[in-house]
């Protein structure tokens, strides 16, 4: 039975996969100056277009062009937050999907007002580590211990499922197992390897290409959440048969997401509902 499941959902994500190869959606990425290299390389092996453009001035010109909007708020300051809300607001009005990475959002006062603002304005899916989706939820301050989680993803799973209902977003947790709601429903990907946590910025990139599934096909939200937290996991599975350690794993997860085949995928994929 959770064969079964486990292939179809294997076969769903290979469709996902093989749409942001064929159709390139163009991503744009308001995001922080630690990831930008690692997101838009993720976005490039799995087929999107990644563009880092964030300046206020070129949004009205440039967001309409885009399939999806892409904000992470893991270095922010006070001038890129107009910025952001600019973007968002321009993604809203014109329909189409954004993604919100809290990083660090229960680190400070000041954040943690900008993500609650920023989820406001309606994203569509928020992907967060367990201790970023609980400091939401419970709009609490001090709970994180910066942009590392100090809770396992199992912690985050009902504060996952009651942002979901009070944002109207698909909620994400990233950790050992990824979990995805949408307030009702709940599945459980598990896939990735623990030594992901020891590469800055990996949350950061598969916020990203969720961005870029979910622009294949903005109506199932959920399901190319779920697609894109697998796929990435058997990237970094594949890429850990060969990695030496974190360094050699940030390559080699990007060969292997790269050279992803219909196999691997269907055989790897292990999403089952919770
Ligand atoms: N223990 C684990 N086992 C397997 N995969 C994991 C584990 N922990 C994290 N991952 C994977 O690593 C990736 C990053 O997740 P993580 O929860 O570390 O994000 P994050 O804390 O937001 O990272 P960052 O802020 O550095 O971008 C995800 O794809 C996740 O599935
Ligand atoms: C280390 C770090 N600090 C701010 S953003 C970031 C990248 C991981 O979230
Ligand atoms: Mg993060």
């Amino acid at each position: 039975m959770e064969d079964g499941e486990e292939r179809e959902w294997g076969a769903k994500a290979w469709t996902y996969l093989s749409s942001v190869r064929s159709l390139s959606p163009l991503i744009q990425c308001i995001t922080n100056f630690v990831s930008m290299d690692l997101t838009a390389n993720t976005l490039l092996s799995a087929g999107a277009s990644p563009a880092m453009l964030h300046s206020p001035n070129e949004s009205p010109d440039f967001t309409p062009q885009v399939n999806a909007l892409y904000i992470n708020v893991g270095t922010l300051s006070d001038n890129w937050l107009p910025a952001m809300e600019l973007a968002t607001q321009l993604a809203s009005k014109l329909n189409k999907p954004w993604v919100l990475d809290p990083v660090a959002a229960g680190a400070s006062r000041f954040r943690l007002k900008a993500c609650l603002d920023l989820i406001s304005l309606k994203p569509t899916v928020i992907r967060g580590n367990a201790s970023e989706i609980i400091a939401l939820a419970k709009a609490s301050f001090p709970s994180t211990k910066g942009v590392d989680s100090s809770h396992d993803s199992t912690d985050a799973v009902e504060a996952a499922k009651s942002l979901a209902n009070s944002s109207g977003a698909v909620v994400a947790v990233s950790g050992a197992v990824d979990f995805v709601t949408d307030g009702n429903r709940i599945v459980g990907a598990r896939n990735g390897v623990p030594m992901m946590q020891k590469i800055t910025a990996t949350g950061c990139a598969v916020t990203a290409l969720i961005a870029a599934f979910v622009a294949t096909d903005p109506s199932h939200a959920m399901e190319a959440t779920a697609s894109a937290l697998a796929v990435f996991g058997v990237a970094g599975e594949l890429g850990m048969e060969t990695a030496r350690g974190p360094a050699s794993l940030r390559t080699h997860l990007i060969d292997s997401l790269h050279g992803l085949d219909q196999t691997a995928v269907i055989s790897g994929v292990k999403i089952t509902a919770i």
